[in-house]
């Protein structure tokens, strides 16, 4: 079957002005199977968000391919236009939802722009299709006419996965979606992406540095370190019997049940 994601050979380069330039991102190639989640890891600057960002086309790679397979067009629907096309192939959700929310629109007024940009026409179709996406992310309809400011960090995330979703895409990027939120309301996002994805058939691409969500949230991941891939695999196995000392380092990391802070002499 082809996948609904296939990276090849990925290579960004940032030019530095009278040296060397920065690789972010170097021979990576993964793919992720329709209706899949695979989890990108790594530390701070280990080259996830560039991956994210190639992936995106938010900025163009020095060489190596992004690949989606066709979106399936609904029956009755005209021919696809270029930039819904790219719009139904990915979706990106960020961990400040703020930042991409405008203050001043509802959320009702923000979803119904995205539909009638993306050529929701009738007024009647939009508020019927603004409705159906609150309840999809266990949004009351009351939200609807909520500003951004009126809402709870774990509203807002919802009402980004909400605007992500109002274009039907086939793959989510979630770049660190979860890590600003408290752990039971981040508990109730996971879940709520658990469902969406079975639902809807979403395919999901998880950046995250903290293992746990990762372990909850995907079938396959891949660790990268200096913008290199240096293990992928199963979740599971990846996280259970690393391979590279990296890994296991990252897992090291993770502070256990019973763990104590200690002071380090010397
Ligand atoms: N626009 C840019 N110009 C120059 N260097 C960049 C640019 N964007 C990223 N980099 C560099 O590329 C490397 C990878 O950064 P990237 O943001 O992809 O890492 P990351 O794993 O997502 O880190 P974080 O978790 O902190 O976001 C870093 O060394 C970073 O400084």
């Amino acid at each position: 079957m082809q996948p609904q994601l296939e990276v090849r050979d990925l290579r960004k380069e940032y030019p530095v002005r009278g040296g060397e330039p920065i690789v972010a991102v170097e021979s990576v190639s993964f793919t992720v199977p329709s209706g899949g989640s695979l989890a990108v890891v790594g530390e701070s600057g280990s080259g996830k968000t560039t991956c994210a960002r190639l992936i995106c086309r938010l900025e163009q790679p020095t060489s190596g391919s992004v690949l989606f397979a066709e979106p399936p067009s609904a029956a009755g629907e005209r021919e696809l236009s270029p930039r819904l096309r790219r719009a139904r192939e990915v979706q990106m959700v960020f961990q400040d939802p703020y930042a991409s929310l405008d203050p001043r629109q509802t959320v009702t007024e923000a979803v119904a722009e995205i539909l009638k940009v993306h050529g929701v026409a009738s007024k009647a179709e939009r508020a019927r299709r603004v409705n159906d996406l609150l309840d999809k992310v266990g949004l009351p309809e009351r939200v609807g006419s909520s500003k951004p400011r009126r809402l709870s960090g774990g509203q807002r995330q919802r009402v980004a996965i909400m605007k992500a979703l109002a274009v039907q895409p086939r793959l989510l990027i979630l770049d660190e979606a979860v890590s600003a939120l408290d752990v039971s309301v981040q508990a109730q996002v996971i879940n709520l992406l658990a469902d969406l994805r079975e639902a809807e058939g979403l395919t999901y691409l998880f950046i995250s540095h903290d293992l746990g969500v990762v372990r909850q949230i995907s079938d396959t991941c891949i660790v990268m370190r200096h913008g290199v891939v240096v293990e992928q695999g199963a979740t599971e196995e990846v996280l259970d019997s690393p391979t590279d000392p990296y890994t296991q380092q990252l897992i090291d990391a993770v502070p256990r049940p019973g763990w104590k802070p200690r002071v380090r002499s010397g």
